[in-house]
């Protein structure tokens, strides 16, 4: 597998230089902009919305915005943010009253869709809508705040994932969220991801190109 993607997670960019951090990540060779919205009601944290997303197209930002929408219910924000210019819109199953619906939803709205399963939760809402989904996502901390560790058993649950899309035949990306960073990425990727994001590993340095560029290199 070579198309790995690399999204970082903008949860932890500056906020007052959102546009300029934006700019700076994805010159330094980042593929994707991860876009983490907090509820202060599913998760106990409060982000950012679909106003701030058209912001950053209007600025000039033109790679894929991968949307992880941690707030319940779903609907709503879902057509918010593929008017807003979203690529990926991935929710919780369980914030959802109708999984297969949503999904539905946004691909009737001309996004890709997917599935978001914390640590603890069961893929098996997963199974029954494969050919519904362009992505499954596996947080690998519980979800609401970046600078977590990685849970180890997640690798284990990415193997079963990898199982289940190969099997499946369709085109599904499987991502990872969550403590990723230039010692771990190696191993997450050998346990099946191919997509990763990662906060904290790469706002929190003061070099993104350096941090990207290692990553790769361990991927490679
Ligand atoms: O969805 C979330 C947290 O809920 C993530 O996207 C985090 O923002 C990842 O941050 P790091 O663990 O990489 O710092
Ligand atoms: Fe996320």
């Amino acid at each position: 597998m070579s198309d790995y993607k690399i999204a970082p997670s903008i949860l932890s960019a500056d906020f007052a230089r959102l546009g300029e951090e934006v700019d700076n990540v994805l010159a330094a060779g980042a593929d994707w902009v991860h876009f983490d919205v907090m509820d202060n009601h599913y998760v106990p944290n409060l982000t950012i919305g679909p106003m701030v997303c058209q912001a950053l197209r209007k600025h000039g930002v033109e790679a894929p915005i991968d949307v992880h929408l941690m707030v319940e219910p779903v609907d709503d924000m879902i057509r918010m943010f593929a008017d807003a210019g979203a690529t990926y819109i991935t929710f919780h199953p369980e914030a959802s009253r109708h999984p297969d619906r949503s999904l539905q939803l946004i691909r009737s709205l001309g996004c890709k869709a997917g599935l978001v399963f914390n640590p603890a939760s069961s893929l098996d809402t997963a199974k029954y809508v494969m050919d519904k989904l362009d992505m499954i996502l596996l947080m690998s901390v519980n979800p609401g705040f970046g600078g977590q560790k990685f849970i180890p058993s997640t690798l284990t649950k990415l193997g079963e994932t990898r199982q289940l899309i190969d099997a499946s035949g369709y085109d599904i990306r499987l991502e990872i969220d969550g403590g990723v960073n230039r010692d771990n990425i190696a191993e997450i990727a050998a346990a099946g991801a191919d997509t990763f994001v990662a906060g904290s590993a790469i706002f929190n340095t003061p070099d993104y190109a350096e941090v990207i560029d290692a990553m790769r290199k361990s991927l490679s």
